[in-house]
């Protein structure tokens, strides 16, 4: 099967997808998750023209003449407002975040206020019409649109939903993601290990990228490399409403890489199989009935970057989120050889410099290699067939974000 562009690979898997159903929750729940409808403000804020410093309201007009005696008729707090109006030659002593009187048209700080007497100031300065009042309004008016649909929620969103009256938002479903290891070597981290063990470390990173996308992770366990039990757990991962399935291992051309196969068995219909990057190259992607499929490879790094590019905008459509990869512009910190036909996603480390950003590779770029990776803080991607590259040359990179 001839391998598919990075591109046209990712435009399949997301291919048709139609968001989870929406779901209410209270705000408390709501960080990382994605508005089902569009937010509009249940109330105006400020409510009220408010103060924003502590001292006297005023009418701006009766500071301008500093020898003037301003008589304070009464006190304007938050929560207490001051019940009657103020004229001409008055003044009310005001707290940040009360209501400004009528009959007031500015706030006059009590640095900038002098004591005459037990209820009389002057103003040592002149203060501006409108100094240190919040309009009514001037964050948002009831009915505003504050949030659109498919925006991800979080700590500036949350409050601001909060602040316009919202207790519970309407969110899309989390998207249950079932995760599956497969081959005959792979042990549990902390078990005893045979000679030929290797330790099953991919379902954790796997499902860590899920999760921060916002996913629910339903562990599978380890299949061992049969056609019956990969077909159980298959059936498991149906049982348990998974919205996408994703196995790990299993998916190249040797004998025991019984994955597809399996999946093809169990009635999965496929969509693609090898894609033309590196690391990463057998991945499958296919649907079982609504269930969709994404058969990663086994090597570490190439589950992880697989993960990356094709398992986080999954996640992030299904709950009707758009995905943004971070992409940035860098120097290459070192040489690189010409590509070939697969698009490299290299383990690089970037650095911010005074002649701006430097991404290094690492000389050992093996699809095993977890401590390179686990260092990385991006990967430079080198498009299919691009020439050698010196030290210094313009590079793409992506940000893992860490
Ligand atoms: N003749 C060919 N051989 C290979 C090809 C090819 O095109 N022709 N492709 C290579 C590429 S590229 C990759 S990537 C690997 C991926 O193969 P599989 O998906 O079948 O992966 P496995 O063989 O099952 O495992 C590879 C490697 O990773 C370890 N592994 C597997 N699962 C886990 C896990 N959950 N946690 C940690 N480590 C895991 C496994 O023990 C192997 O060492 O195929 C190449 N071969
Ligand atoms: O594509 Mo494999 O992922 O090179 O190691």
């Amino acid at each position: 099967m001839a391998l598919i562009p990075v591109d046209a690979a990712l435009e399949r898997v997301l291919e048709g997808i139609n968001p989870l159903p929406a779901e209410e929750i209270p705000l408390h729940d709501g960080m990382g998750r994605v508005l089902a409808s569009p937010l509009h403000a249940l109330r105006t804020q400020p409510p009220f023209n408010a103060s924003a410093m502590d001292g006297y309201a005023v009418r701006a007009s009766d500071t301008l003449d500093e020898r003037r005696d301003l008589s304070v008729i009464g006190e304007a707090a938050a929560g207490a407002r001051f019940p009657g109006s103020m004229g001409q030659g008055q003044a009310v002593r005001i707290f940040t975040g009360a209501p400004v009187p009528d009959g007031a048209d500015a706030v006059l700080i009590q640095e900038n206020a002098e004591s005459v007497s037990d209820r009389t100031i002057r103003a040592a300065k002149p203060v501006e019409h409108g100094r240190h009042i919040r309009q009514a309004g001037m964050d948002f008016h009831a009915g505003d649109l504050l949030l659109e649909q498919g925006r991800r929620l979080d700590p500036g969103a949350l409050t601001l939903a909060a602040s316009s009256g919202h207790a519970r938002l309407l969110v899309h479903r989390r998207p249950r993601v079932a995760v599956l290891a497969t081959g005959n070597e792979l042990v549990n981290p902390g078990e005893t290990t045979g000679q030929d063990s290797i330790v099953a470390s991919n379902s954790y990173g796997i499902a860590a990228i899920a999760k921060e996308e916002g996913a629910e992770i339903i562990d599978l366990g380890i299949a061992s490399d049969n056609d019956q039990h990969l077909s159980s757990l298959f059936a498991k991962a149906r049982d348990t409403a998974a919205d996408i399935l994703v196995t790990l291992g299993g998916a190249s051309v040797g004998k025991h890489d019984l994955v597809r196969g399996a999946l093809a068995e169990a009635g999965m219909e496929l969509s693609f199989w090898k894609v033309a990057m590196r690391p990463g190259k057998p991945l499958i992607s296919g649907r079982m009935g609504a269930m969709h499929v994404l058969g990663l490879p086994g090597n570490p790094v190439s589950s992880l970057v697989c993960a990356e590019l094709f398992l986080r905008p999954l996640v992030a459509h299904m709950q009707g989120a758009r995905h943004e990869p971070d992409m940035r512009s860098a120097a290459l910190g070192a040489p690189l050889r010409a590509n070939d036909e697969r698009q490299d996603y290299i383990r690089a480390v970037v650095r911010h410099t005074a002649e701006g950003m430097i991404a290094t590779p690492f000389t050992r770029q093996d699809s095993s290699q977890l401590t390179a990776y686990a260092t990385a803080n991006c990967l430079i991607i080198r498009k299919p067939h691009a020439p050698a590259a010196n030290t210094g040359d313009d590079c793409r990179i992506l940000m893992l974000h860490r």
